[in-house]
């Protein structure tokens, strides 16, 4: 009997889910219940963070709790920091990033100890070290040694100063606060998906997050943020963005940021990047990058008839915070962190091994003919 077949399982519903709600035709994405627009303009990373963990915001008590435990465990090991440096200069950030936690899973005497109380504690360990391992990646590639957490500040604040070695301004930590409360959570999306694969095995937890890391790492996923800088810089200024759209469609190319395979409309997280990159544009008077995003918004747009995602303007915001392009993708899994270990938790708190059929299109059975007589 031949089955039909959903390529890249689209629209198939694979899991029970009450974590996010992605509304792909009202382009609407709720956290536990709280609107992504409300949590951007209230919340902050931990607080969030507490929200996917535990399904609830937490009390004020149960906050301080939560960021305190965080802050005790940003620490790195230098054994970590050791196998980083003995990588390739030209090793992918991402790829470093997959290393350096399946690293943290050697180190951790109980990798193997898959208990629910364990899971909740690799979580908020990884949640709260991941953050440091973004920095040292970024550090050991210009050439320079790690720094240390600086506990004094909150989890974006201390992300930021570690990455550009200065204490951030109170502005630019909520710009990365925001950028980490919108980049958290997106429901079976591919990384997410990857990780519950994974945990679907009952294998440990850095199993399941270094599998996520690796497909973040993907264009035509996470890593479409890195690319989208990557064609701002090729195209070069306003002028030129007509003629790289007309270019980028005669080749049949992609639009990198553009596109996405639940929302039918606009990205809800899009408008708080634009906005954010629209006022930095001003702050740090260089209005280019943000100036030839809105063009190609305009005329890709139009073009394709598909909106920019999450990754669009999460480029020339990041870069105006002084970020570099090849780090973008490690900033989305150091928030995107926290929606793949919800997802592990919730896989593993009621499991079924996750194993789809192919629908075999390959030959009938023949006969095998002896290695002398093939010709
Ligand atoms: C955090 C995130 O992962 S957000 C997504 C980040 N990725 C990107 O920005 C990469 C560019 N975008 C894309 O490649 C796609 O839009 C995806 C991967 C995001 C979604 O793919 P799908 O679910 O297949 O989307 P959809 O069904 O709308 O695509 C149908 C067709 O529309 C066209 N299309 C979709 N997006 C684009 C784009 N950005 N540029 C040009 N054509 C496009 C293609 O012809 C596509 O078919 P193909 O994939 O066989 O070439
Ligand atoms: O959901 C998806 O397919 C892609 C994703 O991770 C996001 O948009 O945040």
């Amino acid at each position: 009997m031949t089955a039909t077949t959903s390529k890249g399982l689209k629209n198939i519903v694979a899991a029970d889910s009450s974590i996010s709600h992605v509304d792909g035709q009202t382009g609407q994405l709720i956290y536990r219940g709280y609107h992504i627009d409300e949590l951007a303009k209230f919340s902050t990373f931990e607080e969030t963070a507490y929200l996917l963990y535990y399904g609830e915001l937490p009390t004020s008590e149960q906050l301080e709790e939560f960021s305190d435990k965080l802050k005790a465990q940003r620490s790195v090991p230098q054994e970590v920091y050791d196998v980083l440096k003995a990588l390739p200069k030209d090793a992918h950030p991402m790829s470093m990033m997959r290393t350096g936690v399946s690293m943290l899973g050697n180190l951790d005497p109980n990798e193997d100890n898959n208990s629910k109380e364990s899971f909740f504690d690799d979580s908020l360990m990884l949640t709260a070290k991941i953050g440091t391992l973004l920095s040292a990646i970024k550090r050991i590639i210009e050439g320079k040694d790690p720094i240390e957490p600086d506990n004094s500040l909150s989890h974006a604040g201390n992300c930021l100063y570690m990455l550009n070695g200065e204490k951030p301004s109170a502005d630019a930590e909520k710009a990365m606060d925001l950028i980490l409360i919108l980049h958290a959570e997106h429901g079976l999306n591919a990384s997410t998906f990857a990780a519950r694969v994974i945990a679907a095995t009952l294998t440990d937890m850095y199993s399941s997050i270094t599998g996520a890391i690796g497909a973040l790492k993907g264009p035509l996923h996470g890593g479409a943020n890195t690319a989208v800088l990557e064609t701002l810089k090729e195209v070069g200024s306003v002028e030129n963005v007509e003629g790289w759209v007309k270019s980028v469609r005669a080749n049949k190319g992609k639009f990198m940021g553009f596109g996405h395979a639940v929302y039918q409309t606009q990205d809800p997280r899009a408008k708080h990047l634009k906005e954010l990159s629209r006022r930095l544009s001003i702050e740090t008077g260089e209005p280019k990058w943000y100036d030839m995003s809105i063009k190609m918004e305009e005329l890709v747009t139009a073009e394709i008839n598909k909106n920019c995602n999450v990754d669009f303007y999460s480029a020339s915001l990041q870069y105006y915070m002084g970020i570099p392009g090849h780090m973008f993708t490690c900033v989305f899994a150091a928030s995107r962190i926290t929606g793949w270990c919800a997802h592990v938790l919730e896989q593993v708190q009621d499991n079924k091994i996750i194993r789809p059929k192919a629908n075999y299109v390959g030959y009938e059975e023949r006969s095998y003919v002896p290695v002398s007589d093939r010709s």
